[in-house]
């Protein structure tokens, strides 16, 4: 179980969000929901700057570097399972097995074609999958995930997020698409005026829930 606690989270004197008492347990996939500012980024910080070795993240810009390969951006997901030399070498002239591995992550995804491809030609979607494989090659037990298929098609973005929580062992992920939350997650956190409006089961999650959210 990955528990999080904080009385106050905020930059200088604004506090965005008060009073968070967060479990995440096996087999959870939390979708976090809250209009624009409502501190949903704040929250995916702090949690992952506390539990940084347990948590994978996927951020919601996928910020990879645009001179690298495809391959390499993914590589850089687990730099910090490896020392320096092993990481120089598989960076520059991949040893043959960490290429197969990477290309099988990437199969999944319909990026095993780029792999040699500069991330700076990709286009925003296929970066995103690029930023999700990145996460997935982190290998660490639990998700935490900043709108991460926002440039995808309602279908890819499915099957892609549906593919990296099948990878952990629970997740939190922050979402605009509430139909999306409904299909892949199975835990609703609304997030509201600084706080947890709500904490629960997905198929609880009504109309009513959904308008004091974003009205
Ligand atoms: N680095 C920062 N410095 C100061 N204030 C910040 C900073 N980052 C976020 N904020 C403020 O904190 C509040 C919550 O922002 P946050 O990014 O967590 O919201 P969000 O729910 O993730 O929004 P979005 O859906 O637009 O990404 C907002 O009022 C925002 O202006």
């Amino acid at each position: 179980m990955l528990h999080f606690q904080a009385a106050r989270l905020g930059f200088g004197d604004q506090t965005v969000l008060a009073d968070i008492d967060l479990c995440i347990r096996p087999g959870d996939r939390i979708a976090l929901l809250g209009k624009s500012g409502a501190g949903k980024s704040t929250l995916l910080a702090a949690v992952r700057q506390a539990q940084e070795s347990q948590c994978a993240w996927c951020p919601q810009a996928p910020a990879l570097v645009p001179g690298l390969s495809t391959y390499q951006n993914v590589f850089t997901g687990g730099l910090q399972r490896h020392n320096a030399l092993y990481n120089a070498i598989n960076l520059i002239r991949p040893w043959p097995d960490r290429l197969a591995e990477i290309s099988a992550l990437s199969k999944p995804l319909g990026i095993d074609t780029l792999l040699h491809a500069p991330a700076g030609e990709l286009s925003g979607g296929q970066q995103q999958r690029v930023s999700l494989a990145r996460a997935a090659w982190q290998q660490k037990p639990w998700l935490l995930a900043d709108e991460p298929v926002s440039a995808l098609d309602e279908q890819q973005a499915e099957a892609a997020l549906g593919w990296l929580l099948e990878r952990h062992r629970g997740g939190l992920v922050a979402l605009h698409h509430v139909a999306l939350a409904q299909r892949l997650c199975n835990r609703v956190i609304g997030l509201r005026d600084g706080r947890v409006l709500f904490d629960k089961p997905i198929h609880a999650f009504s109309p009513a829930d959904q308008a004091a959210l974003y009205q």
